[in-house]
């Protein structure tokens, strides 16, 4: 696997950063002084001000510009619910359990963590200079201690990235012949493992005190109560079609083996997306035009296939009409998505959409695509966009009798040309009593192809058999007397469908930590300083005010300053304490705060202030005023460092970093 590297070109090294991120409390692991409960974690006041400043954004970006119908549902979710949804059923990863030590692994990760060990011992030993039988020799003689030192056939490797191409697609039988074929054993005993079984994901839990066994669960993503609430939004858009909800709020998974910090845990942040379409006239999107001619990084399945990564860059306009993404409006989510993480300052070049494989997808879905973000932990899914097809609607209908459809009044009325029957019910009910009603329900539930086969054997015989099941042998002789069956005009003015729904469904946590990657780097200086160079959008905090000391004369700047900020909505910190300005400064790059202001004896002497940027370290002097100015255009995104040490006079005097 390629190993990231940071905006300066390094080698991004986690061990370096995952201290950073606990020690500035972006995040800490939840329950720690009980020794801590894994994949469940507290995010500290920058994390909570990043998420918030992220969720901000996506509502704009979605909710605002889209025009969505935001709604808040319930977490607790009756049994009910989820049988229907396919979740008490279907909800499952594949677990292998090591009988020898009881360590329980998700058998999926097992083969993908083993496969790319043993692919990295492969590499490494194809780079050394020996050649492989002498490393062996000298292994014998310990003159190496190395002992990964393992090559493998070139046949061999290719069957392992060919696999690791294809990990997600993997059912349970397939583990376990994986397993057995690549000899994966228990990792810490060498025994062999039970063959995996699967795991239903949901947290079980009851419901009210009368109940006497679990009724319910907390739901693993927000998409039901959307689709339960669809008929009650519809009204409340005046029954227009298409159109979007949105959600935002926790979610829950009992993961099998939680890891990789943010990225895999038990309860996390979801922003989804629920956008009904008419499935007729090939899911077409208004806004279609206007993003047709932007281009995405798209790993197809045909690519997956052949046991490539090589993804292709194409416009969305030309991924849509070869068909490589199935409809626009799929297309159109793509984009948005796109957009919305860039900007949140995520790395372009580390962002691509990797489409599902047939059996990787949900049965129902049309087409899915995963936004990924790359990160030390390799190709992350962050974003998942699926076409949920009419599925959903049609369970929950089903099962409830909820009319969960769209009526439309047709432009012109449709006229239909079809076989209608008519009973003679008087008849009916003496003739087959406690049987006539099922008699009925077959005879509407008949075709229009077995109608017509009927009612030419009714002209010519006079009777007809139909199936009845439950009612006597099965079958049942109607005459002329009871049953007629005619070709006849009937004119339709409303048409009744049940909408398709294209999903981006939105992990902010795994955006979150994938972004933090992404805006790291070191600034060499005295030692490497971390800084994370988060657009001032995001920021955790968007203004650092230090005072030059703790002189008492820079006391009445710093009370105006943080006043006249916080009226117009920046946030900000103030940091007097006696370090270095340097220090103090290179403290805040590592939170990501974007700008600092410093408070001099020169600003007591004519009001002036500095303003610094964090990446340049560059400085502007001016007036209050146009500082403060100058801090609303940047955190609003009206204008750019550029554009700001361009207009106002650079400050050269002092150099804090
Ligand atoms: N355990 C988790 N921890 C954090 N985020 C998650 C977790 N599971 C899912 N997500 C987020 O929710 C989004 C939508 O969920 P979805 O059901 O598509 O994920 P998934 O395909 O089950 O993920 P994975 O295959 O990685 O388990 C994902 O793109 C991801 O960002």
């Amino acid at each position: 696997m390629a190993t990231s590297t940071t905006k300066t070109g390094q080698p991004l090294d986690r061990a370096q950063l995952e201290p950073v991120l606990r020690r500035r409390m972006f995040y800490t692991p939840s329950f720690e002084i009980y020794g801590g409960e894994r994949g469940l974690y507290d995010y500290g006041p920058p994390g909570c001000a990043l998420q918030a400043n992220v969720v901000d954004l996506w509502r704009k970006h979605f909710v605002l510009e889209e025009d969505m119908l935001e709604v808040d549902c319930t977490m607790l979710t009756p049994e009910a619910v989820l049988k229907t949804s396919g979740h008490v059923d279907k909800f499952a990863d594949w677990m292998c359990k090591d009988p020898k030590s009881g360590e329980i692994f998700r058998a999926d990760h097992l083969v993908e963590q083993v496969l790319e060990a043993r692919l990295k011992a492969d590499k490494d030993a194809r780079g050394q200079t020996i050649v492989v039988d002498e490393a062996k020799e000298a292994r014998k003689k310990k003159k190496i201690k190395d002992t990964k030192i393992e090559k493998l056939d070139d046949a061999v490797v290719q069957e392992y990235e060919e696999t690791l191409a294809k990990i997600d697609n993997y059912g349970g039988d397939e583990l376990g012949e994986l397993i057995k074929k690549f000899d994966i054993k228990g990792p810490t005993t060498g025994a062999e493992l039970d063959p995996p079984r699967a795991f239903n994901l949901m947290f079980q839990t009851q419901i009210g005190p009368s109940a006497e066994k679990p009724n319910g669960y907390l739901r693993p993503e927000t998409a039901q109560g959307q689709f339960l609430n669809f008929q009650k939004l519809l009204e409340f858009n005046q029954q227009s079609m298409p159109f979007a909800s949105a959600s935002i709020g926790k979610s829950f998974r009992n993961e099998i083996s939680p890891r990789s910090g943010l990225l895999r845990v038990r309860e996390f942040l979801m922003a989804e997306i629920e956008h009904f379409v008419d499935p007729e006239g090939g899911k077409k999107h208004p806004r279609f035009e206007d993003v047709k001619d932007v281009k995405l990084t798209l790993l197809n399945r045909k690519t997956q296939l052949a046991g490539s990564t090589k993804p292709d860059v194409l416009t969305i306009g030309e991924a849509v009409s070869t068909g490589i993404v199935d409809n626009e409006t799929l297309g159109y989510f793509m984009v948005r998505i796109q957009d919305f993480l860039l900007k949140l300052g995520i790395d372009h070049s580390k962002l691509r959409f990797r489409q599902h494989m047939a059996n990787e997808m949900a049965h129902y879905a049309a087409d899915c695509w995963d936004a990924e973000l790359f990160t030390t932990y390799g190709w992350i899914e962050c974003v998942g966009c699926a076409d949920r097809s009419a599925y959903d609607l049609t369970v929950h209908a089903n099962k409830t009798g909820a009319p969960l459809v769209v009526r439309e009044t047709r432009a012109e009325p449709l006229v239909i040309e079809e076989y209608q029957i008519d009973l003679e019910r008087k008849k009916l009910g003496p003739k087959f009593r406690k049987d006539a009603k099922s008699v009925e329900a077959a005879v509407d539930a008949l075709s229009q192809e077995l109608r017509e086969k009927l009612s030419l054997e009714l002209e010519k015989t006079g009777k007809i058999e139909v199936q009845t099941p439950g009612v006597g042998s099965g079958t049942t002789e109607l005459d002329k007397d009871l049953i007629k069956i005619e070709k006849r005009k009937r004119t339709e003015h409303v048409r009744e469908y049940t909408p398709n729904v294209i999903e981006p469904s939105f992990g902010i946590g795994r955006i979150l930590y994938s972004l933090m990657e992404h805006v790291y780097w070191t600034r060499e200086g005295d030692g490497a300083r971390a800084v994370l160079s988060f657009p001032p959008s995001v920021a955790p905090t968007k203004v650092l005010l230090v005072p030059l000391s703790s002189h008492q004369d820079f006391k009445p700047f710093i009370k105006k300053l943080t006043t006249r900020l916080r009226r117009i909505g920046v946030s900000n910190k103030v940091d007097d304490s006696s370090a270095s300005i340097g220090k103090r400064y290179a403290r805040n790059d590592e939170l990501g705060t974007p700008f600092g202001i410093t408070i001099d004896f020169q600003t007591v002497k004519d009001g002036s202030l500095t303003l610094r940027e964090r990446d340049s370290t560059k400085q502007v002097r001016a007036s209050e005023d146009d500082i403060i100015a100058a801090v609303k255009a940047l955190v609003d995104g009206e204008e750019t460092w550029e554009d700001i040490s361009k207009r106002l006079p650079l400050f050269e005097g002092q150099d804090l970093d």
